[in-house]
């Protein structure tokens, strides 16, 4: 796991742009996005840049069950506003949220990542250590599929709609191990309100109770921070 410190959110995106167009230049075809207010600012860099990702694949990590593509909280809708509306990839996937039958959706999911192997997986870092909606306790050999929402995920996400209760108490979302199977992590976690977490992903014990945890068995991590979210290291 190495471990990359700027001094700001903004520095530590510009990084991150640097690192994905170095992969995409190495022949990395596939990007693992995230959601959320993480990767904002290098969706800005992506979208201002003069890359072309009209060749590249892209599959999202997670989505509300219950949101419709065209809901503006839904993970489709966020991906459309920050990136897809204004840099065309070739295909892009997100998991759907309107999908009943949980079975036949987890497993479509898995068919997509096996035919498209992810090279770059993009993670933000939730304050329980949370990575894509894999809660504490998600099993390590978790691949995609239905999760329930913890009250913390469920308190810190109620910024983005008008009443709690129209928060979502459920999402698909790949596992673990689906995360851990892309070629490389990168890992993104800005804010005091990360530092907790992020100490225990990168200095505590390898354990479910964390999940973010399990980077540190992967063979290509990086963790980019900017210095207020690596303040307890
Ligand atoms: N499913 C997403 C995660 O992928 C994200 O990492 C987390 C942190 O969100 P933020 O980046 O807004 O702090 O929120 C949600 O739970």
């Amino acid at each position: 796991m190495e471990v990359i410190i700027k001094k700001t959110k903004e520095e530590a995106s510009q990084k991150a742009f640097e690192i994905i167009k170095e992969e995409m230049e190495n022949g990395a075809e596939v990007l693992g996005l995230a959601t959320g207010s993480t990767p904002e600012k290098l969706y800005d860099i992506m979208v201002a840049s003069d890359v072309d990702f009209s060749n590249m694949v892209s599959v999202n990590l997670d989505e509300y069950v219950g949101l419709a593509p065209e809901d503006p909280q839904s993970y489709h809708y966020f991906m459309q506003e920050h990136l897809f509306n204004q840099k065309p990839f070739k295909e892009t996937y997100v998991p759907d949220g309107l999908a009943t039958d949980e079975e036949e959706e987890t497993a479509r999911y898995e068919g997509i990542l096996k035919e498209h192997p992810i090279d770059v997986q993009i993670l933000g870092v939730g304050t329980n250590g949370h990575i894509g909606f894999n809660e504490p306790g998600s099993s390590f050999d978790s691949v995609t599929r239905k999760v329930k929402l913890v009250q913390s995920t469920i308190d810190s996400n109620k910024r983005y709609f008008e009443k709690e209760e129209d928060v979502p108490k459920y999402a698909y979302s790949m596992g673990i191990k689906s995360i851990m199977r892309a070629k490389k992590v990168l890992l993104m976690a800005f804010g005091e309100n990360k530092a907790e977490a992020v100490k225990g992903l990168v200095g505590g014990p390898v354990t479910e109770d964390l999940p973010g945890s399990v980077l540190q068995q992967h063979p290509d991590a990086v963790i980019l921070l900017d210095e207020d979210a690596a303040s307890l290291l």
